[in-house]
């Protein structure tokens, strides 16, 4: 994976990470605004019928105060209205009582009540005609004092009954809202972890795959990612018809530099000589340490004198390398050997083989000199 492949799926799952939240937020807000407004138009409604329902006794005692102040002075048309309205009310709150979540066992006894009202309405009806035909109307006054002492007893135990389970509801509501958004935190935070988990993985992935293609002395490429970087070039050359040239660069005497300076001293110059080596070529060469002081350089796009100008080159800057910088009290040479190949004579096999010729007879005529194979 690339770290641009890296970048993207990090994009990727931020992208996703944030939708998630959003989506869980906005089902949260949804919830609750939803259940709020359920449990709140469930009771209100029917406190409302409750409430004006219990106009209804505070009429009839006003009615019954005033035909006992006035007996002669019957309020007929009211108490017609009442009796026509009372019942409609009680209809109507035991409908939203039996359509409402409270126990029906709470209300029951009050239900009970209101229907013993209902059944005592005709008769209280037959003593209103009477009392307007001339009768008395103590029976009425007293039978209407009964009934209205029931409905208002009942009515405003109703309405304790419905806000004590409205305010019961509410808080339940609260509570459950609660654990929701914990669990959804939860879930939330489980769901992060994972992902940064899988980005931790990703990454370690991709360190563990730059480690196996590299070196861990100079940094460099090493043996596997020439033997890549070769197959990929080769078929690059072999497909444009361009040279490919190849260098095998090896320290001279370096056992000698060991045995004198020491082993970390060699790993300093090893170190050194990466670096020089770097800064000698371009972007497009590929420069990798394939054994313990031999160093190969895979030039695309480059023929035999350009190979051979840049083998010079390095040879002459790593001759020039001052002793501070080397760390060892020394003049540092190298020998090279150097192959170049066209087209489809550019397989690596065939180039290291004949740079290897090339380095050994560098080696042996001397060293600190660069010799190219002749093809
Ligand atoms: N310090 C250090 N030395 C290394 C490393 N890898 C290989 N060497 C040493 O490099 C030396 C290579 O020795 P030789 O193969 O005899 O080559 P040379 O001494 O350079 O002789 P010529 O190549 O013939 O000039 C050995 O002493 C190895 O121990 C390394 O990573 N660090």
């Amino acid at each position: 994976m690339t770290s641009s492949d890296r970048i993207a799926l990090g994009h990727w799952l931020t992208a996703a990470f944030t939708l998630l939240t959003g989506i869980c937020a906005l089902a949260i807000g949804l919830y609750m605004v939803n259940a709020r407004q359920h449990v709140g138009a469930n009771y209100t409604a029917l406190v409302a019928d409750v409430v004006r329902a219990q106009q209804h006794p505070n009429l009839l005692r006003t009615i019954l105060n005033d035909l006992q102040e006035h007996p002669q002075q019957l309020n007929e048309q009211r108490l017609d209205n009442l009796m026509w309205r009372i019942p409609q009310h009680i209809a109507g709150v035991s409908h939203g009582l039996t359509a409402s979540q409270l126990d029906p066992a709470d209300y029951a006894p009050l239900l009970e009540t209101l229907q013993q009202v209902e059944a005592r309405l005709p008769e209280m009806e037959r003593q209103i005609e009477a009392v307007a035909a001339g009768a008395d109307p103590g029976a009425l006054i007293s039978l209407g004092y009964a009934v209205e002492d029931d409905l208002a007893w009942a009515y405003s135990e109703l309405n304790d009954l419905i806000h004590g389970a409205a305010a019961e509801q509410r808080i339940l509501m609260e509570r459950l809202a609660r654990i929701i958004g914990l669990l959804v935190l939860l879930v939330l935070l489980v769901v992060g972890g994972l992902m940064l988990a899988l980005m931790r993985l990703h990454r370690q992935r991709e360190q563990v795959a730059r480690l196996s293609l590299a070196d861990e002395l100079t940094g460099l490429g090493n043996r596997r990612y020439l033997l890549n970087a070769a197959e990929q070039l080769h078929e690059l050359s072999r497909r444009d018809e361009t040279s490919l040239s190849l260098a095998l660069i090896d320290l001279d005497h370096f056992k000698v530099l060991n045995d004198t300076w020491g082993h970390p001293a060699g790993d300093k110059v090893l170190e050194v000589f990466a670096n020089t080596l770097l800064e000698a070529t371009r972007q497009a060469d590929v420069v990798t340490r394939i054994g313990g002081e031999e160093f190969c350089v895979l030039m695309p796009n480059t023929d035999a004198e350009g190979a051979y100008q840049l083998a010079e080159r390095i040879r002459l800057r790593i001759g020039r390398l001052p002793k501070e910088k080397l760390g060892v009290a020394t003049r540092l040479t190298v020998s090279l050997g150097i192959a170049t190949g066209q087209g489809p004579d550019t397989d690596f096999d065939s180039l290291y083989s004949r740079a290897d010729s090339a380095l050994y007879q560098a080696k042996s005529s001397g060293r600190d000199r660069t010799c190219i194979s002749m093809p």
